[in-house]
Order: structure tokens, then C-alpha cells, then sequence
């Protein structure tokens, strides 16, 4: 099959969470799979800040309509392997920006005019290239208007550019809405913008674009896709999707285990297997050096664990025996993090540590670099994105802590049971469909499940102490995780036969 993929962001050349992991994998994987993937993303000044770029070669210049206006944009195209292009949508006004989709402190005000002007380029881009795509794959809000520009192109042009599109619902809680006097600048029919188009209380929505028009709707868990139907998940849109459940699926996203592979990971300071766990341990303390934690006297070490995390050179954990909890996540409301606050007393009380890494909303960044000066023997917080330590991460940690409040599918804790590291998960959405709880199923538990509550969060972490007590066991649902399959080799099946359904 000849597949396209439009996304806001693809692994390695621009990742703010697990869309970019997501998209990267399930193309990469349809390419050993032998079809042929094309795959289209805003061409962010940091794409071609980082390595990743380097080769990509200007290969089209679009005029784009957008409103009364034509918008220049440039096109740069890379080969990165045979069966795969990635074609970079440029224009310095909109993408030649340090963050993707915000200043740091709110949304960009043309955030509307920027994945406009990007969907009607993928759209254009495919008719130029003459993709002749059997699937047009579109991933999240900023590709939501994706099948309807396609249409509509059809029909200008006399073409067909996509027999079928399909359109994935990552996170139902980001959706694109922007003022009515947004519409213009999609210069679709007026009739668009009622409320069998794109309408929603008044604004214009653009994931709601998606969930209408495309031919097929999907999501990346069952669990998540029966949620979203439900008014306390669907975040508003659960009437939308009601009338999309005929054509909505709910695929469990994989893992790529040539990048998350606990026993070929470069990134580690030693590599392990089920077979061979002694690596663990060296990256377990590797992970409490480099939050500056070395344990005799812990009264010698500096102050307030906060970002950066400075290496202590020769420390030697060996005297800290309780367990690691990690941490690595987007700073938004939705992961939990006020639940992991209300935890402090644990954290403060018991004999363990607490690693977090990750960023964004600035309320919490300020709460967690608080939560570890308060205790700076106890708790690590590392506010930035940094790819080589969320695998430090994961590999050094005992338990990895995803008390999300919803959650899609979550690659986390996948990438957790993967490395040998117990996952803690609430129990929504994805989770519930790649953790099975140890006490629910003794014999083929892999982690510790609970309802997103304080109460029940609290007694999921007094839960791992007694099984992190018990090393036997410990090693026991260790084991049973690392052999769990989660790579999108399996995971990718559901996805041809879903294609090759439609066609
Ligand atoms: N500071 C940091 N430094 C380095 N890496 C960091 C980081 N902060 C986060 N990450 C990484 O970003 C990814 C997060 O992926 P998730 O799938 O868990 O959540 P996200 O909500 O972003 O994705 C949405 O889309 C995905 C994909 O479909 C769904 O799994 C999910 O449920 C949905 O909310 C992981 O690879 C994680 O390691």
C-alpha cells in the first residue's frame, strides 16, 4: 500500500510527547512491512537545528491560498531510508520558531494560520508529487481539516489524491478550536461551518473536522475508544464521536524496539536483558548520580535537587536499599501531577526516591523544583526534555509512576515493563490495556493499578514497598513485564488490516 502521514511532530526530527514516537514507528514499521510511506510535518527551525535534517533538499515551492491572500511556502524533502520521504513544510513566518506550538507561556496566536497553512501544503504536496496515496493518515487536530482539504482539491483538480483517509484521535483533549473568524482562511464552502461542519459552540474546531469527515476514525487503545463515547472522557466531543462509532476503532499503539530496547540501548551506561539484569543496577545508580545523590552522609550532598542534575563523581549509592521511583512526563494537569504532590508525605516519610523529568505548564514546574528543595535527599526534579535521560530514566527506576488522570494509550508504560521497571498506572484508558495488576492476577501481574484518587494513589505506592520488600517476587513480575511483547511488529497488524478494510 502507498500510505502518507501528516503530524505536528515525528521522532527523531521534533518530539514534545508520544505523537512523535507514534507516528515514527508505525511508519517506519509499515516500511519493513514493504509498503511505501511518505510522511509530512511543519519543518520547525528545530528540525533543522538538530542532526536529523541534514540532507533534506528544497524540492517544491507552494503558493497556498489561505483566505484572500496566497502564502508562499518551501518544501524540503529527505529520503531517510528506501520505501520512506519526509517532506519538511516550511515557511519562516509561521515554523522558524524555538517551540512548536507555544511561547512557553500560552498557545501562539496564529496557531489556527500555521496548521492551515500546513494541511492545505500536505494537501498540494500530494497532488505535486503524485503520491496517488491508497490512505492519507491523519494524526491529531493539526491535521483534522486534512480530509476535507483533500476533497475538496479532488474536485477542483479532477484527481484523486487519497482513496480512503483515516484520522487518530491521540489525546481528545487537544482540539483545535479557534474563533469563527478563523474559517475564512480554510477557504472551504460557508455551509462548513454549521453544525454538521466544523462548528462547535460558535468556533471553529478542528479535530472535530477530523472525527466527521474522514472515512475512518481510530484511537490508540480499545480502552480509550469505548471512554471517549462517555461525557466524562470525551471532553465534549462524546456526541461528535457517537455519531463515528460505526467507523471508530481503538488500536493499541507498539513500542520501537530498536529504540527502546533495554538490551541494545546505547544511551545507557550499561545494557540488560531478562537474562542478564546486573546492567540495571549500574544504571540505577548512574540515575541517583546524575540527580546528584550520593548516599554517606547524605547531609554532605548539595542542596535542592533541581535542574540541572550534576553527576557526582565516584558516589556510590550502595548504602540507599529502598526502591527508585521515576517519572517522566509532560507538566500537565491530565498526568497526575497534583495527585503526585499530594504524595509528599510518602515520599518524605519512606525510604526511597523520587526522579521526575519532563516540563511544560510553568505551575508545576515551580511546584516540583519546590517539592524537591524541600527535600533534597528524597526527590530529584529535571525540568527539560532531554531524550538520553528519560532512558536513564527508564532503565534506572524501580517503579515508573503514570498516575494519569485519562490516558489514551500511554507509551510510558510500555517502555517501563520493557526495562524491567514496575509500572504504577491508573486505571484508564490505555493503561488498563497494556498493565495487568498483581494482585488482581498474582500470576500475571506486571504492574499496580489504581482509580486516579489521592487514597488509592497513596495506597498503589505503600503497594510497591511491600512488593519491592519481597525480592523474589519483585524479580518475579520484573521478569513476567520484560517479556511481554510490545513492539509495533505485532502492533502494526491492526493497522494493515484496518487500510486494507477500507480500500
Ligand atoms: N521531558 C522529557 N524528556 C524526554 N522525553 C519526554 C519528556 N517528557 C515526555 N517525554 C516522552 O514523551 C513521550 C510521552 O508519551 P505518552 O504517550 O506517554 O504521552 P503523551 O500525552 O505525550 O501522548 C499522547 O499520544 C500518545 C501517542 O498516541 C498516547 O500514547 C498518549 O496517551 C497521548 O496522551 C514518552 O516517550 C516520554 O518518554
Amino acid at each position: 500500500m502507498r500510505i502518507a502521514h501528516a503530524a505536528s511532530e515525528v521522532f527523531p526530527y521534533l518530539k514534545t510527547g508520544g505523537l512523535a514516537d507514534m507516528v515514527a514507528a508505525l511508519g517506519g514499521t509499515l516500511v519493513d512491512r514493504g509498503h511505501e510511506v511518505a510522511v509530512f510535518m511543519p519543518g520547525y527551525r528545530s528540525v533543522f537545528d538538530g542532526p536529523h535534517a541534514k540532507g533534506a533538499e528544497l524540492t517544491h515551492r507552494l503558493k497556498i491560498e489561505m483566505g484572500d491572500a496566497f502564502l508562499a511556502g518551501d518544501v524540503y524533502t529527505l529520503k531517510p531510508r528506501a520505501g520512506l520521504t519526509l517532506h519538511l513544510i516550511c515557511r519562516e513566518e509561521y515554523f522558524d520558531r524555538r517551540l512548536p506550538y507555544w511561547t512557553g507561556e500560552r498557545d501562539y496566536d496564529d496557531n489556527d494560520a500555521r496548521f492551515i497553512f500546513f494541511q492545505k501544503a500536505v494537501a498540494e504536496l500530494l497532488r505535486l508529487t503524485d503520491f496517488k496515496a491508497d490512505i492519507v493518515h491523519c494524526h491529531d487536530w493539526q491535521a483534522g481539516l486534512l480530509p476535507l482539504f483533500l476533497r475538496y482539491a479532488e474536485q477542483r483538480y479532477g484527481v484523486t489524491l487519497a482513496l480512503k483517509t483515516v484520522f487518530t484521535i491521540h489525546n481528545i483533549a487537544y482540539q483545535g478550536i479557534f474563533p469563527r473568524k478563523s474559517f475564512p482562511l480554510t477557504n472551504l464552502p460557508d455551509e462548513l461551518m454549521g453544525i454538521d461542519g466544523l462548528e462547535y459552540y460558535d468556533q471553529m474546531c478542528m479535530m472535530k473536522g477530523g472525527i466527521v469527515f474522514a472515512d475512518l476514525v481510530t484511537t490508540v487503545s480499545p480502552r480509550y475508544a469505548q471512554e471517549i463515547q462517555t461525557p466524562e472522557f470525551g471532553n465534549g466531543m462524546d456526541g461528535i464521536i457517537g455519531t463515528r462509532v460505526a467507523d471508530l476503532h481503538g488500536l493499541i499503539n507498539g513500542i520501537d524496539t530498536a529504540v527502546w530496547n533495554p538490551a541494545t540501548d546505547a544511551s545507557l551506561p550499561a545494557r540488560f536483558s531478562v537474562e542478564n539484569m546486573a546492567g540495571k543496577a549500574l544504571c540505577r545508580e548512574k540515575l541517583l548520580q546524575e540527580f546528584g545523590w550520593a548516599p554517606k552522609p547524605p547531609s554532605r550532598r548539595r542542596t535542592g535537587n533541581t535542574n540541572p542534575p550534576m553527576p557526582v563523581a565516584g558516589a556510590a549509592n550502595g548504602g540507599f536499599t529502598g526502591p527508585v521511583f521515576g517519572m517522566v512526563c509532560r507538566f500537565t494537569p491530565s498526568k497526575g501531577l497534583d495527585l503526585l504532590l499530594g504524595a509528599e508525605d510518602f515520599f518524605a516519610k519512606e525510604n526511597c526516591r523520587l526522579v521526575m523529568l519532563g516540563g511544560g505548564e510553568k505551575k508545576y514546574e515551580e511546584a516540583l523544583r519546590a517539592l524537591a528543595a524541600r527535600h533534597p535527599d528524597k526527590i530529584g526534579v529535571c525540568v527539560k526534555h532531554d531524550e538520553a535521560m528519560s532512558h536513564l530514566v527508564e532503565a534506572g527506576s524501580d517503579f515508573f509512576l503514570m498516575p494519569s488522570l485519562f490516558e489514551p494509550c500511554g507509551l510510558n508504560q510500555m517502555y517501563s515493563q520493557a526495562y524491567g521497571t514496575v509500572p504504577l498506572v491508573s486505571r484508564v484508558g490505555g493503561l488498563v490495556d497494556t498493565v495487568v495488576d498483581i494482585d488482581v492476577e498474582p500470576a500475571a501481574g506486571t504492574g499496580i493499578m489504581f482509580p486516579p484518587t489521592q487514597e488509592a494513589f497513596n495506597s498503589g505506592l505503600r503497594r510497591a514497598l511491600v512488593l519491592y520488600a519481597d525480592k523474589a517476587k519483585y524479580a518475579e513480575v520484573q521478569r513476567r513485564a520484560m517479556r511481554r511483547d510490545f513492539s509495533w511488529k505485532t502492533a502494526v497488524a491492526a493497522y494493515e488490516e484496518l487500510y486494507a478494510n477500507a480500500l
